[in-house]
């Protein structure tokens, strides 16, 4: 496998364990600020910002703040930032160009880590995204999301090599299970994608309580990020930290 791992701050992405990754979904400061706190408490290696449930995000300055406050609060923690489109189950409808303006303002400031689009986004937005990243020392993680099913497994290992194409530094898939076979499918697409011999980092993910198993076992199904529960949750199936450690640790310290 060529791809080298990511440093992100303190921590190394794509280096064996998972990055257990506590996503905000506050709609103001004041509950961001309670976030940070979880955060504080439970320490995640990374923290995602899902800027799409804070109230104003559409105006640069809002989001700036909102970001300021974060990086004041977090002590450090590294923070991924996502703005999801509503057509991905973002919580707000915004213009693709207040998008877009909103992603550069936050990428230029220095502050994220990382950022996640979605791999379906216009190339238009894509491309000046992906040259800033680049710029900037931030890595992008192209997304793609069904929330009401799982693929086969042949479409799941296209849209990973898809986000791959459009010079994803991770790739990202989240899926429903309706069966425990779509949460084994979404597994094997994982493992196929990572024999590949350029893939590049990857974070699949099967959403929901059958799907669990794909947020403890990602180190299995070489699965860089996992998504915890934090103050809420942004999808279903996420659990808190603590209780993922122990599992995530025990497989770690076995797998080859
Ligand atoms: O896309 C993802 C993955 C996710 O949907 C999950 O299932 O954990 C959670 C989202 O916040 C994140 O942006």
């Amino acid at each position: 496998m060529t791809k080298a791992p990511i440093q992100i701050k303190d921590k190394v992405l794509g280096g064996g364990t998972p990055l257990i990754t506590m996503p905000f979904v506050g709609k103001t400061l004041e509950a961001l600020k309670e976030e940070c706190q979880t955060a504080l408490e439970h320490q995640p290696d990374l923290v995602e910002w899902r800027a799409d449930y804070f109230e104003g995000i559409g105006e640069p300055a809002k989001a700036l703040e909102g970001l300021n406050t974060l990086n004041d609060s977090l002590g450090g923690i590294p923070i991924l930032f996502t703005l999801r489109s509503a057509s991905e189950g973002g919580a707000q409808a915004l213009e693709e160009t207040t998008r877009q303006a909103v992603i550069e303002a936050v990428v230029q400031t220095g502050l994220v880590s990382l950022v996640d689009i979605e791999a379906a986004s216009p190339q238009s937005l894509i491309e000046p995204i992906r040259d800033l990243t680049r710029n900037h020392g931030v890595a992008l993680i192209l997304s793609n999301h069904d929330f009401k099913a799982t693929p086969e497994p042949e479409d799941m290992l296209n849209r990973l090599l898809k986000a791959q194409a459009l010079g994803a530094d991770i790739v990202k898939l989240a899926v429903m299970p309706q069966s425990r076979e779509d949460v084994l499918n979404l597994m094997l697409a994982s493992v196929r994608y990572n024999d590949l011999p350029d893939a590049t980092h990857a974070v699949t993910i099967s959403m929901s309580g059958d799907g669990l198993i794909t947020r403890l076992a990602a180190a299995f199904s070489h699965s860089v990020i996992t998504f915890c529960a934090g103050k809420g949750v942004s999808a279903p199936g996420q659990v808190p930290a603590d209780e993922m450690r122990g599992p995530m640790g025990l497989l770690a310290r076995h797998l080859k």
